[in-house]
């Protein structure tokens, strides 16, 4: 079956979107998806989006990790998808229903509400979720937030400064994490300030993650470190997050299109 494609990123996180509005396709099994995100022997991407018909929103939004798991939510693929359907545009993904607008900066999306009871992020045992007691080497008292996925965040002098390619995965797979978890690092330099490095979940490290850079201002707006307003700056490029009065967080950064093409299902397993 030929299939097609089109390629898109978000500050440099890159994704293979796939439009089952358009035409069918082959079942989306875990290995389908990690062969065609395999950057060697695949089209490679750090998340393969799937769209479909809603019938609550104006269309569904499936995200898969490159390690095949299929997941919640994913903030830059939310832009990439706005981008491609045009806004306003309500987008069901499994994480809860989000809506995408217009913003002078880019495209904002309202990312609904963060939530921090240790179950709902989830955690294994009961704990506070503000100022965990736990620790991996110098990594320690994290915050960990729900923006859709789950998140631990660590407030660090110089995030650049941690070994995040080997703590990550430790992390990660930590026992403490039923659901494994998106690993951050953040170093805040200002009231409306934060520079940002993200172990994805199922991935590994990426230029940007936008559910990371929402939870990362949540978990430093909720200890009194920023405002409410801040720029997250990822290695891909800044993001703008906003706590807004009414408890919801608006993310907004751009999105671009980077080609189009198409592939045989056969190759990939499927
Ligand atoms: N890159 C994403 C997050 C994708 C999902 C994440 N790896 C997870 O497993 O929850 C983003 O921009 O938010």
């Amino acid at each position: 079956m030929r299939i097609a494609f089109t390629k898109m990123h978000g500050l440099g996180n890159d994704f293979v979107v796939l439009d089952a509005r358009a035409a069918p396709l082959p079942e989306l099994t875990c290995t389908f998806a990690s062969a065609l995100a395999d950057r060697r022997t695949g089209i490679g991407c750090d998340q393969l989006i799937v769209l479909d018909h809603s019938s609550v929103a104006d269309l569904r939004m499936r995200i898969f990790n490159a390690d095949g798991g299929e997941v919640e939510a994913c903030g830059n693929a939310s832009r990439a998808v706005a981008l491609l359907h045009g806004q306003p545009a309500r987008i069901e993904t499994a994480g809860g229903l989000i809506e995408a607008t217009p913003g002078a900066a880019g495209i904002s999306i309202d990312m609904g509400e963060p939530r921090f009871e240790w179950n709902a992020i989830p955690l294994a045992y009961a704990m506070d979720t503000h100022h965990m007691p736990v620790a991996w080497e110098m990594l320690d008292q994290p915050t960990a937030v729900n923006v859709g996925n789950p998140h631990v965040i660590f407030f660090v002098d110089d995030c650049d400064a941690v070994e995040l390619d080997r703590l990550g995965p430790e992390i990660e797979h930590d026992p403490l994490f039923p659901q494994r978890i998106n690993v951050n690092v953040a170093t805040v330099t200002a009231r409306d300030a934060v520079r940002l490095r993200v172990w994805e979940r199922g991935v590994g490290l990426t230029r940007a993650c936008g559910t990371g850079a929402c939870a990362t201002a949540i978990g430093a707006m909720r200890r009194g470190l920023v405002d409410r307003a801040v720029t997250v700056t990822l290695p891909g490029g800044p993001l703008r997050i906003e706590w807004n009065q009414a408890g919801r967080i608006i993310m907004t950064g751009p999105a671009a299109e980077s080609f189009r093409g198409t592939f045989d299902s056969r190759d990939f397993g499927a």
